[in-house]
């Protein structure tokens, strides 16, 4: 069956975005409680932000079905050539909302551009926001696209295979989806990459051909005969990284014996010996690394794997041992298939000391296998993960552990635990004009409505944003969350009492740089009330002060800020990483944007309540500075690792060093406005605009390729005549911006110490503002004339290596960067 075959039988219903919805299953709408009467899914604040796509299976008018038909077809036909899709399916459905018809005038030609004069930005702002605002759900939220990485439906492909609710999770329309979606992934060369805009990798590859069968694609399908002989050609899947082995060994198509260990064990260690911490222990890992690694271990303990009691399913297993090895299954070397790796995934290789510690442990397993040791283990890492499970409502940290959680409890034979899981799982999927597929997270809810709400209140256009703005409102105040979670210290876990996390409440894991963007946009709605526009009742100053206290509690000692908890281990662990295409993911780090985030939030707060634990904010202020300017770069830039790549860290790091409250810093008197930090601050900014200025592209933009990321040295998109990337470019105008903004203030000019700073003035002077002109003309002349903006290369990345989407960001910053841009006009005539 192929995504084409399956439409023709296909009934004529459509897929439908409910938010807020507590719907559990996804063809109608089923409300509430499983079949035996238990509630399936438990909410804090009545599932706000929660979405999932049902198949209304309700006949469609006819017009909507063709148009979904036709979009679907448009992407699949362009497919090599634009990787990402655009959202199309939910912009269908809102279009009653966004007045989708034409707001602005045709372009002329292809070269003029609008001109960046005041009243032609604030006719592209109104229909920016017209259209954006008209995406905005009923509770507050953006919803988007979430996806990017290929590796992860894949797993869940597998698991409810493995566990035998597969038809229950994927009815027909929903595995029509599923198939559209790999098929419209697979490249050119019959592989499948790391995410949808990467290179084939084994990874990718055999995990997407098993996923394929699975949904009973037949093995002569074009796609499913391509991709085997990308598979084969390579030396097969005993060359798939090792997370695919794990995946492959719950299938048993693998065996456990070509898995390096992942012993329960380790999570009997002592957290520390005597007062001294045990670097190694895992609860000192990153929260994500360690929150996959604890399900695994599990399975891995059990020797987990597909029952054979289903004649039919034991047959495809079969089947598929002999389609993706080059040897016949018996005949394969577990012990060598142990560590190897196809060189496409390679991104962090194994150390030699590595693959010596794995042997160590592979030798003891056969004794710990059988012993009593083992149980305990198994029991003590149950008991963290039911603990996860309940802390995030069954939603779980990420769209790894989640799946696999899922079936540590099927396998625990706890099938209460297990089925807690399954409406949870569409919390997940994201239906767009590709497919179906499987998120990041369970979205990016709460990231993208602080975002939005900032740029809509930049573009002072707040009679006709008012409601959004009032109701984006509502969503952050809903979504905090409100206290930590029980016995914190017995499960590693940080303080989460005032913090954001990035997508709903009833995920609730705290991050630093949420929390940060939560608190800036809710005190930014103070700005708002000050100008007589009702945003709702503010923030209780107590739960800003919970969000500081957190925010306080992220700095680690070397001055940053790491994502969900502090740094609690060293770099050198980095050693033990057995993910091969993942770089960094052992240990929180600190890092720019984090680090900014927080500044930002603190800069920001200090103006509303000057002594909240002012002492604290200030030495805050002083290190977190410091951490920024040690990690700039010699050639001006920071690199970026959650966004692309060095623009966007670029951004962070002005956003951060211009927040730092000049006065509090530095001597008293007259040395004061001269303190060092700023200074040094103000050099840091420059170099970072002159990076950005050299970087601009001849059509105005900048547009960074996401190879920037994995290989860290700037990657202009290629070929250089492509257009720009509306994101990237706004995220250098924001950081000019403000880059401007903090020189005017420092008012550092001809200081003879700081002639430096100085010397180069007049130059930047006059480049600056024109560079400035040119990214808005360019952001004008790609908008469309509905007021949306295109949707362009993926600008989300994780771990180094993995990409990841982040739909809203061609609407919030585009209209976030012009309405500064409209600001400092209007501040300059
Ligand atoms: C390798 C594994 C476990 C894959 C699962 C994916 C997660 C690790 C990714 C998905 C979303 C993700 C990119 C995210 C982040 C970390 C890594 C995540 C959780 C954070 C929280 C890091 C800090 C960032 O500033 C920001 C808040 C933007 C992101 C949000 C998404």
């Amino acid at each position: 069956m192929s995504a084409s075959d399956a439409s023709a039988s296909e009934p004529e219903g459509v897929w439908l975005l409910q938010c807020a919805s507590s719907s559990t299953t996804r063809v109608g709408s089923g409300e509430g409680s499983g079949e035996d009467g238990k509630d399936r899914l438990v909410s804090l604040n009545s599932h706000v932000g929660r979405q999932v796509w049902v198949y209304d299976t309700d006949a469609a008018p006819l017009d909507l079905v063709k148009k979904v038909r036709s979009l679907q077809a448009s992407f699949t036909s362009n497919r090599h050539t634009c990787r990402h899709s655009s959202d199309e399916l939910l912009r269908l459905q809102r279009k009653p909302f966004t007045g989708a018809d034409d707001k602005l005038p045709a372009r002329s030609s292809k070269s003029t551009r609008p001109s960046a004069d005041v009243p032609t930005i604030d006719k592209h702002l109104k229909a920016g926001c017209e259209f954006f605002n008209g995406l905005q759900a009923d509770d507050g939220h953006w919803p988007g696209d979430y996806g990017g990485p290929m590796f992860l439906m894949p797993g869940l492909i597998i698991a409810t295979w493995v566990a035998e609710v597969e038809d229950e999770v994927f009815p027909p329309p929903a595995k029509i989806e599923v198939i559209r979606y790999l098929l419209n992934h697979q490249n050119e060369d019959g592989g499948f990459g790391l995410h949808i805009e990467g290179h084939s990798t084994m990874f990718g590859t055999v995990l997407s051909y098993v996923s394929l069968r699975l949904m009973e694609v037949d093995a002569d399908h074009p796609a499913a005969k391509t991709a085997r002989e990308w598979i084969k050609e390579r030396g097969g899947a005993t060359y798939i990284t090792s997370w695919g082995k794990f995946w492959l060994s719950i299938l048993a198509v693998y065996d456990w014996r070509g898995q390096n260990p992942l012993t329960p064990e380790m999570w009997l260690m002592p957290y520390s010996f005597c007062g001294i911490p045990n670097y190694l222990h895992p609860g000192r890992f990153w929260c994500h690394c360690r929150m996959v690694y604890l399900p695994m271990s599990y399975l891995y303990g059990v020797r987990a794997c597909s029952k054979f009691t289903n004649p039919h399913k034991w047959r495809l297993i079969h089947t598929l041992r002999t389609e993706i090895f080059v040897e016949a299954f018996d005949d394969i070397d577990w012990n060598k298939a142990r560590n190897q790796c196809a060189k496409e995934d390679l991104y962090y290789p194994h150390p030699p000391l590595q693959d010596a510690l794995w042997y160590t442990m592979d030798c003891l397993e056969d004794v710990l296998h059988h012993s009593f040791v083992r149980r305990w283990a198994n029991e003590e890492v149950l008991r963290h993960v039911r603990y996860e499970d309940e802390n995030t409502r069954y939603i779980d940290i990420g769209p790894v552990n989640k799946v696999i959680n899922m079936l540590v409890r099927y396998f625990a034979g706890d099938m209460d635990g297990f089925r807690m899981h399954i409406p949870r799982i569409y919390d997940y999927l994201w239906v767009a004009e590709d497919g179906m597929k499987m998120q990041g997270y369970n979205g990016s809810q709460l990231w993208d409505t602080a975002f939005a709400v900032q740029a809509l209140s930049s573009t002072g256009l707040h009679i006709d944003c008012a409601r959004a703005i009032y109701r984006a409102h509502t969503y952050m105040k809903e979504t905090q969350v409100r206290e930590d979670c029980p016995k914190l210290e017995r499960y590693y876990r940080h303080i989460s009492k005032g913090a954001w996390p990035f997508s709903t409440r009833d995920h609730g894991w705290p991050i630093s740089d949420c929390t940060a963007e939560g608190l800036k946009a809710c005190l930014g709605m103070g700005g708002l009330l000050n100008v007589g526009i009702d945003v709702g009742m503010m923030l209780p100053i107590e739960r800003m002060r919970d969000a500081v206290d957190v925010i306080l509690s992220f700095q680690n000692s070397n001055g940053g800020c790491a994502t969900y908890e502090n740094t609690r281990s060293f770099e050198a662990l980095e050693l033990i990483n057995p993910a091969e295409t993942f770089g960094d993911i052992i240990v929180d780090y600190s890092y720019v944007e984090c680090t900014s985030a927080c500044m930002q939030a603190l800069g920001a707060f200090s103006k509303f309540d000057a002594f909240y634990r002012c002492a604290h904010v200030a030495s805050f202020f002083r290190r977190a500075e410091q951490y920024i300017l040690r990690n700039q770069r010699d050639d001006g830039s920071w690199y970026g690792s959650w966004g692309v790549c060095f623009t966007y860290a670029i951004w962070f790091g002005c956003c951060g060093l211009s927040a730092v409250p000049r006065k509090t810093l530095g001597k008293k008197g007259a040395t004061q406005r001269f303190a060092p930090q700023t200074v040094k601050g103000a050099l840091a900014m420059r170099r970072a605009i002159i990076f950005l200025l050299d970087k601009q592209r001849a059509d105005g933009g900048w547009g960074e390729s996401y190879l920037s990321c994995q290989d860290k040295v700037y990657s202009q998109i290629e070929p250089p005549d492509a257009p720009s990337h509306i994101v990237m470019t706004s995220w250098a105008m924001l950081a000019m911006m403000q880059a401007n903004i903090a020189w005017d203030t420092t008012c550092l000019a001809g200081v003879e110490p700081y002639a430096e700073l100085a010397s180069d003035a007049e130059n930047l002077a006059r480049r600056v503002p024109q560079a400035l002109a040119a990214g808005a003309r360019f952001l004008m002349h790609m908008q469309e004339r509905n007021g949306d903006w295109p949707q362009q290369s993926i600008s989300g990345v994780f771990n180094r290596n993995c990409m990841i989407s982040y739909s809203q960001y061609r609407n919030i910053f585009p209209i976030w960067a012009l309405g500064e841009f409209k600001k400092a006009l209007k501040v300059q005539s």
